[in-house]
C-alpha cells in the first residue's frame, strides 16, 4: 500500500470537467489532487472536440476546391494525402495538450496521480497504491460510445471516437451508424475527404435540432453527396475487415469497407463503485441536484458522467465553476441550463440556444413571437456566396427565450444570443447596438428587428405623432 493522502478536495477524472475545477480550486488556496487513469485532457482534446474539428477542417479545404467556380476559380480535383491530414489532426492535438499536462497542473500546485481511482468508503478513494481521503470529491469521469447490442457488431472491426482519428488510411466506404453530431460531423469530414459515406440513422438525424433547420442541414449534406438515410435501423452486422455489411429492417443490406458507431454515449461510472460510497446513480449516469450534489453530501458530479446532463466540454467548464462556488465557498449556487448553447460542425453550421420554437410554443403558447432573418438577405452572406441559412429568434414579451441558426459562423453568431438569454436582457439591446457592416453579425440586429418594426411601422399610433410633430 502506498500513502495515505488527505486533501480539501479530489477530482476524479481530467477532461474538461475535473481540469476546470482542480485549476479553479488550486488558485483559490485549496489543496487538490486530481486524478487521471487515461490521457490528460479526457475525450475533448485527445478524442472528441479537437481532433474532429481538426478533422472537419481538413475537410474543408479539401471541399473548397469545388466551390470556387462562381468566384471565377475552376474546380479541381484535390490530392487528398489523408496520412498528411491525420499528422495535421495529431499535431493540433499535441499543440493544445500542454495547457492540459500533468506538468502544468503540478506547477499550479495540484497533486497529479495517474491512476483510476474508485471509492471504497464515503471520503475515501483508492487509485492504485494511493488511497485518498476528502473533505469533498468531484466525479467528472466523463462517457464513453455507447456500443449498441447489434447481433453481429461485435464479431467485426468497427470504429469509435476513440479509434477512428488513428486512421492512417483513407476509409474508402465509410458506414456511419447514428446521424446526432458525431455521426455527421465525422461523415462530412470523411466525405470530403474523399470516402463515400453513408449514414445510418434509427429515427431522425439531428433529432434534437429545430425540424426546420435539421431538414435544411440534411439537404445540404446530401447534396455533398453524403448517403443519410433515416428511419433506417440496423438489425444485424456481418462481414470482415475490408468489407462489413449492416442488414436493415426491412432486409435491405449496404456494405462499406470501415464501420463508424456513433449513438451516444453511456457515462464511465462502472469502475467507481458509487455503492460504496452511496452515491446514487442510473443508466445515465450519476444523479446530481441543482447544485450538482449526488446523494451522498460531500461528492459532487460535472460534465458527461451526470444523468441527463448535456454533453459538451464549455458545460463540464460551467458545472466546474458551479462546483467550486458550492464546495469551496459553500455558497448556493445552482446549475441552469437555459442558457447553455450548442453548436454541431456541419456545414451548413447549426447552434441553439435557449428554447426552440417548438419547446417555447409549447411553454409559452399565443405570447411567443418568432422572429427570422435569412442569410439571402445579409450582404456580406451575399459576397461571400453564403446565402444558405437563417436565423430564428423566439421571443416573449419583448425579451429572447431562445434562438436557432443554420448557417455559415451559426457557433459565432449564436454567442449574442447566449450573452442575451444568460443575462436576460431585452431585444432592445440589439436595437441600442451598431453591428459593424458588412457582416454575418447584423443577422442577428436584423432579427431582432423584426420584433420593433410591425410595433414602429405598422402603428398607427406612431404616425399620428410624426404627422403632428412634423406641423411644427
Ligand atoms: C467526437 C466527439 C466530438 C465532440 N465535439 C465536441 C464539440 O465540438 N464541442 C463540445 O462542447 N463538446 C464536444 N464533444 C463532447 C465533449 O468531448 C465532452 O462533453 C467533454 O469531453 C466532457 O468532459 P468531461 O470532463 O465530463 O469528460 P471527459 O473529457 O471524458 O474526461 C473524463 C476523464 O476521466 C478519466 N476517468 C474515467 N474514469 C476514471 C477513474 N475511475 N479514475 C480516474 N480517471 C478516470 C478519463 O480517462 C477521462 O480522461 C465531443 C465528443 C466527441 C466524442
Ligand atoms: N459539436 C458538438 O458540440 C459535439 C460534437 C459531437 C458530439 N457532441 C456530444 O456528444 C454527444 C454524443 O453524440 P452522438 O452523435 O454519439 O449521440 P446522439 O445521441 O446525439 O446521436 C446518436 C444518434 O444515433 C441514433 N441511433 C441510436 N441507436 C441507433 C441504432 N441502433 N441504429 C441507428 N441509429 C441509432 C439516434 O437516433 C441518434 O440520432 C452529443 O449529444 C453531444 O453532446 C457534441
Amino acid at each position: 500500500m502506498g500513502e495515505h493522502i488527505h486533501t480539501d478536495l479530489l477530482v476524479i477524472g481530467a477532461g474538461s470537467g475535473g481540469l476546470s475545477v482542480a485549476a479553479g480550486a488550486v488558485q483559490m488556496g485549496a489543496r487538490v489532487v486530481l486524478l487521471e487513469g487515461g490521457r490528460m485532457g479526457g475525450d475533448c482534446l485527445n478524442r472528441g472536440c479537437v481532433p474532429s474539428k481538426a478533422l472537419i477542417a481538413a475537410g474543408k479545404h479539401a471541399h473548397a476546391f469545388g466551390t470556387g467556380t462562381p468566384f471565377g476559380v475552376s474546380r479541381a480535383k484535390p490530392r487528398v494525402d489523408f496520412a498528411r491530414a491525420s499528422a495535421h489532426v495529431r499535431s493540433v492535438i499535441e499543440t493544445i495538450a500542454p495547457h492540459d499536462s500533468q506538468e502544468r497542473f503540478e506547477a499550479l500546485g495540484v497533486r497529479v496521480i495517474r491512476e483510476f481511482g474508485r471509492f471504497i468508503a464515503h471520503d475515501t478513494v483508492d487509485a492504485g497504491p494511493w488511497r485518498i481521503t476528502a473533505r469533498r470529491i468531484v466525479i467528472a469521469t466523463g462517457s464513453s460510445p455507447m456500443v449498441p447490442p447489434v447481433p453481429g457488431l461485435e464479431a467485426v472491426p468497427y470504429l469509435t471516437n476513440e479509434s477512428v482519428f488513428d486512421l492512417e488510411q483513407r476509409p474508402d466506404n465509410l458506414l456511419v451508424i447514428g446521424g446526432g453530431p458525431i455521426g455527421l460531423e465525422l461523415a462530412q469530414a470523411h466525405h470530403r475527404l474523399g470516402a463515400r459515406v453513408t449514414v445510418l440513422e434509427a429515427a431522425r438525424a439531428l433529432g434534437r435540432e429545430d425540424p426546420e433547420i435539421a431538414a435544411l442541414a440534411l439537404a445540404r449534406l446530401r447534396d455533398e453527396g453524403i448517403d443519410i438515410r433515416e428511419g433506417a435501423k440496423v438489425t444485424a452486422i456481418s462481414g470482415e475487415p475490408g468489407a462489413i455489411t449492416a442488414q436493415l429492417e426491412g432486409g435491405e443490406t449496404v456494405t462499406g469497407s470501415h464501420l463508424l458507431v456513433a449513438v451516444g454515449r453511456k457515462p464511465s461510472i462502472a469502475a467507481l463503485d458509487l455503492e460504496r460510497a452511496g452515491i446514487a446513480h442510473d443508466r445515465g449516469g450519476v444523479i446530481v441536484d441543482a447544485g450538482l450534489r449526488t446523494s451522498n453530501k460531500r461528492v459532487f458530479a460535472v460534465g458527461d458522467v451526470i444523468s441527463g446532463g448535456l454533453q459538451f466540454t464549455h458545460v463540464a467548464g460551467y458545472h466546474a465553476g458551479i462546483v467550486i462556488r458550492r464546495a469551496l465557498f459553500g455558497l448556493p449556487a445552482r446549475a441552469r441550463t437555459d442558457h447553455l448553447p450548442r453548436a454541431t460542425y456541419i456545414d451548413p453550421e447549426i447552434a441553439q440556444v435557449g428554447l426552440t420554437e417548438e419547446e417555447a410554443r409549447r411553454r409559452h403558447g399565443v405570447h411567443l413571437e418568432v422572429l427570422r432573418a435569412e442569410f439571402a438577405g445579409n450582404d456580406r452572406a451575399q459576397a461571400e456566396r453564403l446565402t444558405t441559412g437563417f436565423i430564428k429568434v423566439l421571443a416573449v414579451k419583448g425579451r429572447p427565450v431562445g434562438a436557432s441558426i443554420v448557417g455559415a459562423q451559426a457557433g459565432e453568431l449564436i454567442q449574442v444570443w447566449s450573452l442575451a438569454i444568460a443575462n436576460r436582457l431585452k431585444l432592445s439591446a440589439f436595437a441600442n447596438m451598431v453591428a459593424p457592416y458588412p457582416t454575418l453579425g447584423e443577422l442577428s440586429k436584423r432579427a431582432a428587428g423584426q420584433y420593433f418594426a410591425p410595433r414602429l411601422f405598422e402603428s398607427e399610433r406612431v404616425k399620428r405623432i410624426v404627422r403632428f410633430v412634423q406641423r411644427f
